[in-house]
């Protein structure tokens, strides 16, 4: 059961933060942040330069709910890349912001040498102020700059490609597919043709197939299960196994977004979430596919994922989340912080930990999603002994953004001196301590954690004067000492001075006395803790059969691995019908009679071979239902892919359980230094991949119940995926439709 009616058809948008600061203004009766601008001018003036004083007043965006990505660098370590730069100074590149793509020419020449200085190149570039025509909805983003390109011998794929013109996003004059919009102002289109992921994937994560509809079909009700920034999220089906249902995370290309950023944004969060893909608690991601345009989609890239039954922010807003025993809430803290724990095992920085981003399998498993912003932390990604790499810049989402690194939200007017390198990994520690409280106590604490947040003020000087008057090892190593009691208003929902210890310490304002991970999983209350996951089940959702790919003639290959299997019991023929008259035929294939079949069960399986595979119906379908105009292109894979595919009718399988059985063990990474490279990733590890909007939250209508669900969960306990303390899916909500939550949010 979701937050939102079962037959609601319309995708709703998240309220998000939105809605809980809205809660939160309610039920702690403060201000709206909205208004905060005014507490600039009243905050210490240590902290705010009185010329850098936001005018009172001043026009925030309606949207709260925010991620800032603004000029975002990385150190290595002592080796700092680039001098720092001040927010007026990253205004100013906001203003002369420039594409390092830029001029195409160059670009193409740049990629075929390596820089002497590759740090150097890395200049900041950001769109935060210059974006012609930006949303409504991303009024309030800042816009990531553009860094991090560095040397990309592989790079020579873009000479002479139509996208290469497409490349200046700063000239919209040159940018077609400025103007390729899909009636949606927010999302551009993909210039023709869409790129092979493969081209930039490493060896290890090659994939047979890089076309959705090779193995694909959309989910016949089509709706949109959840969005964010920069994606939206739809149901798909495996063609073969129509019960098996994933998630597609569909990738948006954004505004002052360049195709080749776009590109390696989404390679590069699919090599992370990939990577990770081996722990119980972490959404799993499968592959990174080239998606069709359909009816509701544009063409583009999509990652096919995990499905998630709902996000922890959906659980948290409901009406019965205020019932739920403290210990369930602690044990959905426990299995997030082991989520962070192995992707810092990994050498990876999730950087954006928050409920929204914290998934629910359908029996109650917590798993960590959305690797958007997260990066490898070691200044060497493939030697794990290598230092930390600091960051700077905004990035996150308040209030789970740190104060270390709030100081560097450009709105926020801090002085330079306050913008200092900040390790990502205490950004996930004090992440998790927010996400403590706000479990605990069914609201965020603050809005911002900074000073100009009154309630962030209230606490640190609570912190101050705990440490003061009550407890002066408070923050020492290794002290266990009770933490803050009922005295204090954001440590009295603990009930225990013991969780309030661990809450206290993660969200320690001070990021060098902040517990680490480390010291969190040594803290005896932690340490006691009891989840309903057995934190060394590592079986995962099984990954989804890939039998065909699509060759670039048109015709299709077949997987040797699964191209014998019993279920796929058609041969192949050629086509009469060509697509084009430039074209090689389709290849198409009939069904085996069965007598055929009983000859010879196993269809011969030649992978050196090309194999004559069936047009898949969907694409079948989409090339009669092409339109005039279109069906002028020239016909290419692509050309196809962008058509509607239309859903099948035929799928009515109910949803089932998608199957647990991966066994595999998490592994370090391993990225070939020839890979990051092709991925514009720098030794150091760093991409431009910082872009973050406004997210929505899926219709509920989309979502399951949990009555099933319980069932499911018993049923399974055989195999040991979960033991059934908790069912963290019982939530009840009686305020589903909370309307002012709803229109404020899509406001
Ligand atoms: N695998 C999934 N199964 C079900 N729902 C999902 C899945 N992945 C994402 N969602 C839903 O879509 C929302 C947005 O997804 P995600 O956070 O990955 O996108 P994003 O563009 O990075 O969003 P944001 O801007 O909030 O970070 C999630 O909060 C969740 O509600």
């Amino acid at each position: 059961m979701t937050s939102g009616s079962k037959g609601d058809k319309l995708p709703s948008r998240s309220p998000s933060m939105t809605a809980l600061k809205m809660l939160g203004k309610k039920l702690m009766g403060s201000s709206s942040h909205v208004d905060n601008a005014h507490i600039l001018d009243t905050a210490g003036s240590n902290t705010i330069t009185p010329s850098r004083r936001a005018p009172a007043g001043r026009n925030r965006s309606p949207s709260l709910y925010r991620k800032n990505h603004l000029g975002v660098r990385e150190h290595h370590g002592a080796i700092a890349v680039e001098s720092v730069e001040s927010s007026s100074q990253i205004n100013d590149l906001i203003a002369h912001s420039h594409n390092p793509f830029l001029p195409a020419a160059t670009n193409t020449i740049d990629q075929q040498r390596a820089p002497l200085h590759p740090e150097r190149e890395r200049t900041v570039h950001t769109h935060h102020a210059q974006t012609p025509k930006r949303s409504q909805s991303f009024i309030s983003h800042n816009w990531p700059e553009e860094k991090n390109i560095v040397y990309n011998p592989y790079g020579l794929n873009d000479i002479g490609r139509a996208d290469t013109a497409f490349i200046d996003t700063t000239n919209k004059k040159d940018d077609l597919s400025f103007y390729l919009h899909d009636g949606d102002a927010k999302i551009r289109m993909l210039p023709l043709p869409i790129k092979d992921p493969n081209e930039y994937l490493p060896e290890n994560m090659k994939q047979f197939s890089v076309h959705l509809a090779d193995n694909f079909i959309f989910d016949p009700d089509n709706q949109t299960i959840g969005s964010g920034g920069s994606c939206e999220v739809r149901k798909v089906r495996s063609v073969y196994r129509q019960k098996e249902i994933y998630a597609l995370k569909k990738l948006n290309m954004i505004y002052e977004e360049t195709p080749e950023k776009f590109y390696k944004r989404c390679s590069k969060e699919f090599i992370i979430a990939k990577t990770l893909s081996h722990n119980i608690h972490i959404t799993s991601t499968f592959f990174l596919l080239k998606v069709p345009t359909t009816t509701y989609t544009t063409r583009g890239w999509g990652f096919v994922m995990e499905l998630g039954v709902f996000d922890l922010f959906q659980l948290i807003e409901r009406s019965g989340w205020r019932n739920v025993p403290l210990p369930e809430k602690y044990c959905i803290f426990k299995q997030i912080a082991e989520a962070v724990k192995f992707c810092h095992d990994n050498g990876i920085a999730h950087r954006d930990l928050k409920p929204e981003n914290v998934l629910l399998s359908r029996t109650g498993v917590c798993k960590l999603t959305d690797f958007g912003i997260s990066d490898w932390y070691h200044t060497d990604p493939n030697d794990f002994s290598s230092p930390i790499k600091v960051t700077e810049g905004m990035i996150g989402s308040p209030p789970y953004t740190p104060p270390e690194v709030m100081y560097w939200d450009a709105k926020k007017h801090y002085p330079e001196r306050l913008q200092k390198p900040y390790n990502p990994l205490k950004m996930d520690t004090y992440a998790l301590g927010i996400i403590l409280f706000t479990l605990v106590n069914n609201i965020i604490p603050f809005i911002d954690s900074c000073n100009t947040d009154p309630r962030f003020r209230d606490y640190e000087n609570s912190y101050s004067n705990f440490i003061n008057h009550k407890n002066p090892h408070f923050r020492e190593k290794g002290c266990h000492k009770p933490g803050p009691g009922s005295e204090y208003k954001l440590a009295k929902g603990f009930k225990s001075t013991d969780a309030s210890r661990v809450a206290w310490r993660l969200a320690d304002p001070n990021p060098e006395t902040r517990y680490t991970m480390e010291e969190l999983f040594e803290d005896p209350w932690f340490m006691a803790l009891e989840t309903c996951v057995d934190p060394c089940e590592t079986n995962i959702v099984k990954e989804p059969q890939l039998k065909r790919s699509t060759t670039n003639d048109g015709g299709f290959y077949l997987n040797e691995a699964d191209g014998s299997k019993d279920d796929f019991d058609e041969q192949t023929i050629i086509s009469q019908e060509q697509p084009h008259p430039t074209q090689p035929p389709l290849y198409i294939k009939k069904a085996r009679s069965m007598l055929e079949i009983a000859e010879s069960p196993n269809i011969p399986n030649d992978k050196t071979k090309k194999t004559s595979l069936p047009k898949l119906p969907n694409v079948e379908k989409t090339l009669s239902t092409l339109n005039e105009n279109e069906s002028e292109q020239e016909e290419t894979v692509d050309s196809i892919l962008d058509k509607p595919t239309p859903t099948d009718s035929l799928l009515d399988s109910p949803i089932t359980t998608p199957v647990l059985n991966n066994d595999t063990k998490p592994k370090p990474i391993e990225l070939p230094t020839k890979e990051m490279s092709k991925l514009g990733i720098s030794r150091n590890g760093s991409i431009n991949s910082n872009i973050r909007m406004v997210r929505e939250i899926p219709s509920s209508s989309s979502l399951s119940g949990s009555s099933s669900l319980r069932s499911v969960e018993l049923t399974n306990g055989a195999t040991g995926k979960k033991r059934p303390i908790h069912h963290h899916l019982d939530v009840q909500s009686t305020i589903s439709h909370a309307p002012s939550m709803r229109s404020l949010a899509s406001r």
